[in-house]
C-alpha cells in the first residue's frame, strides 16, 4: 500500500492574545483531504485561512488538535520533501534564472541539482515555459512568474501542494487562463492540494470541494462537493449548474 499522502486536520484550535481580547483563529478546525484531491478554502478576512496554512506548513503550532500531512508531523513533512507550497507573491529570486528557481528547494534540502536536472526541465514544460530557463524573473509577466513558482513548489515532487492565492495578484483573462493550466497540472501530477482563494469562481472550476470558513471564531461553515466532471473546460464558467455551486457558496459565506 502507497504511504498516505493526504491532509488530516482534527479539531486543530488556535488562538492568539494579544493586547485586547484573545482571537480565536481556529476552533476545533477538522478536515480530511484524501490523497490525490483538490480542496478549495474559502472564506472572510480573518477566518483563519492563513493561520491554517502557517501550521499545515509547521510554521506555526496549534495550541490544541492534531494535524498530519501525507501522515507526518507538518515540521518532518516539510523537511522530506512532501509539502510543496505556492504564494500569491512568487517571491522569486531575482538574480536566479528561471531553472535556479525552479530549484531552490532542492537546494535548501541539500538534494543534488544535477540528479534533479531532467525534474526541472519536465517542470519547465509542464508550466509551459521551454525556452525561458534562463530568463530571470525581471523578463517575465506575472503570469510567467506564477507558473515558475507552481514548478517550483512541485520540484520535491511533494504529495501535498498548499496554494495560497496563487492567482490573486493576476487579472480576470489571466487567471482563468492560469485555472485551466493548474488543473492540467493537478491531473498531471495528482499531487493533493489545498488551494486557499477568495475566487468562489476558482474554487468551484479547480475543487473536488469547496470548504467555506466563518470567522471569529474560524471554523468550517459548510463543505459543498463540486460534482462536475474532468477535464473541466472554461465554457463550464457560464453552465448553470456552475452558477447554482456558486450561489450555494455565495450564500455559505453569507451564513445561510
Ligand atoms: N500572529 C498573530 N497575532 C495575533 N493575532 C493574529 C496573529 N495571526 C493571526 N491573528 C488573528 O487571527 C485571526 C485569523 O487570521 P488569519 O490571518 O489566519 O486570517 P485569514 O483568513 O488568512 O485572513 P485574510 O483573508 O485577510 O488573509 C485574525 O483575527 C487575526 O487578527
Amino acid at each position: 500500500m502507497n504511504p498516505p499522502s493526504g491532509i488530516r486536520l482534527t479539531a486543530v484550535s488556535r488562538s492568539f492574545s494579544g493586547r485586547g481580547a484573545a482571537v480565536q483563529a481556529l476552533d476545533a478546525v477538522s478536515l480530511d483531504c484524501p490523497a490525490g484531491s483538490f480542496t478549495a478554502l474559502i472564506g472572510p478576512s480573518g477566518c483563519g485561512k492563513s493561520t491554517l496554512l502557517r501550521i499545515a506548513l509547521g510554521l506555526d503550532k496549534p495550541d490544541g488538535g492534531e494535524i498530519a500531512i501525507g501522515g507526518l508531523a507538518p515540521t518532518e513533512a516539510a523537511r522530506a520533501g512532501i509539502t510543496g507550497v505556492a504564494f500569491q507573491d512568487a517571491a522569486l529570486m531575482p538574480w536566479r534564472t528561471v531553472a535556479d528557481n525552479i530549484a531552490l528547494p532542492l537546494d535548501v534540502l541539500g538534494r543534488p541539482r544535477r540528479a534533479n536536472a531532467a525534474k526541472i526541465a519536465e517542470l519547465i514544460g509542464l508550466v509551459g515555459l521551454a525556452g525561458f530557463e534562463n530568463a530571470l524573473p525581471g523578463e517575465l509577466s506575472g503570469g510567467m512568474r506564477q507558473r515558475v513558482a507552481i514548478a517550483r513548489s512541485l520540484v520535491t515532487d511533494p504529495k501535498v501542494l498548499f496554494l495560497d492565492e496563487p492567482f490573486g495578484a493576476l487579472d480576470q483573462i489571466l487567471r482563468r487562463q492560469m485555472n485551466i493550466e493548474l488543473q492540467r497540472i493537478w491531473m498531471e501530477s495528482g499531487t493533493t492540494t489545498l488551494l486557499v482563494t477568495h475566487g468562489i469562481d476558482e474554487a468551484v472550476f479547480l475543487a473536488d470541494r469547496v470548504v467555506v470558513m466563518q470567522s471569529r471564531p474560524g471554523r468550517i461553515g459548510r463543505i459543498v462537493d463540486i460534482p462536475l466532471p474532468r477535464p473541466r473546460h472554461p465554457d463550464i464558467f457560464t453552465a448553470a449548474e456552475f452558477h447554482r455551486l456558486e450561489d450555494e457558496i455565495a450564500g455559505a459565506l453569507d451564513g445561510h
